[in-house]
C-alpha cells in the first residue's frame, strides 16, 4: 500500500464525528505516511481547547486559524490528514485540498448524533436539540463535501478497520494515473 498515492496527500473531509480522525490515523499506518490533525494542530498552537477559542475567540478566528494550518500542513508530502469539519467552508482552503486526494467521510446525522450525544468537546453541538442542529449543519454543507474526489458512504455498525480497507479499495478509481500492482 506504501505506493497507492505515490506520496500525494490524502484529506478526510465531513461533519464531526464522521470519523475523520479516527480513519486518518488508520490510513496514515496502511499507507506508510505520518497523520496530521488539524484540529489537534490548532489546538497545540493555540494552547488551548477548541471549546475555549470559539468562546473566548469567536469561530472566525478558529477558522483563520484553520486556513493558516492547513497552508502550512499542504507543504508536506505523504501525509494522511484529518481537517476540521468546517473546513469546506472557505473557499481558499480547497486550494489547499486539491493538492492532494479529498475523501469525504459521508454519515448520516442519526449515526453523527449517536456518537456525538455525550461529547462535549464540539462547540457547534453545544445547543439545545443538537440532532437538529447536525442536520442543519449538514444541509448548509453537503453541497461543498460533495466536491470531493471520493465520498464513502458509511452504515451503522461498520467498524474503522472495515472503512479504512474500503476507502484503500477504492483510491484506485479515482486516480487519475493509477499505479500498478506490482508498481
Ligand atoms: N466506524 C466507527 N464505529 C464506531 N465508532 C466510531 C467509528 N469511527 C469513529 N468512531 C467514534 O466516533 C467518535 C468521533 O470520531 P472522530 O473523532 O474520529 O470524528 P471526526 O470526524 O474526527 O470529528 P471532528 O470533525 O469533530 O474532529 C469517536 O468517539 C470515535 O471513536
Ligand atoms: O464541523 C465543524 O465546524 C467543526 C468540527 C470540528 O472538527 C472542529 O474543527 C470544530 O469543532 C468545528
Ligand atoms: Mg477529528
Amino acid at each position: 500500500m506504501n505506493n497507492l498515492l505515490q506520496g500525494i496527500n490524502l484529506y478526510l473531509i465531513g461533519m464531526m464525528g464522521a470519523g475523520k480522525t479516527t480513519i486518518g490515523r488508520l490510513l496514515a499506518l496502511e499507507m506508510g505516511y505520518s497523520f496530521v490533525d488539524t484540529d489537534e494542530v490548532i489546538v497545540q498552537a493555540a494552547g488551548c481547547t477548541i471549546n475555549e477559542i470559539f468562546a473566548e475567540s469567536g469561530e472566525a478566528t478558529f477558522r483563520r486559524l484553520e486556513t493558516e494550518v492547513l497552508s502550512q500542513i499542504c507543504a508536506h508530502t505523504r501525509l494522511s490528514i484529518a481537517t476540521g469539519g468546517g473546513i469546506v467552508l472557505n473557499q481558499k482552503n480547497w486550494s489547499y485540498l486539491h493538492h492532494g486526494l479529498i475523501v469525504w467521510l459521508d454519515a448520516p446525522v442519526e449515526l453523527l448524533y449517536n456518537r456525538l450525544a455525550e461529547d462535549k468537546t464540539r462547540p457547534l453541538l453545544q445547543d439545545p436539540d443538537p440532532k437538529g442542529k447536525l442536520q442543519s449543519i449538514l444541509e448548509q454543507r453537503q453541497k461543498l463535501y460533495a466536491e470531493a474526489d471520493l465520498r464513502i458512504k458509511l452504515n451503522e455498525g461498520e467498524t474503522p478497520e472495515q472503512i479504512t480497507q474500503r476507502i484503500l479499495e477504492e483510491i484506485p478509481s479515482v486516480l487519475k494515473n493509477p499505479v500498478s500492482a506490482d508498481g
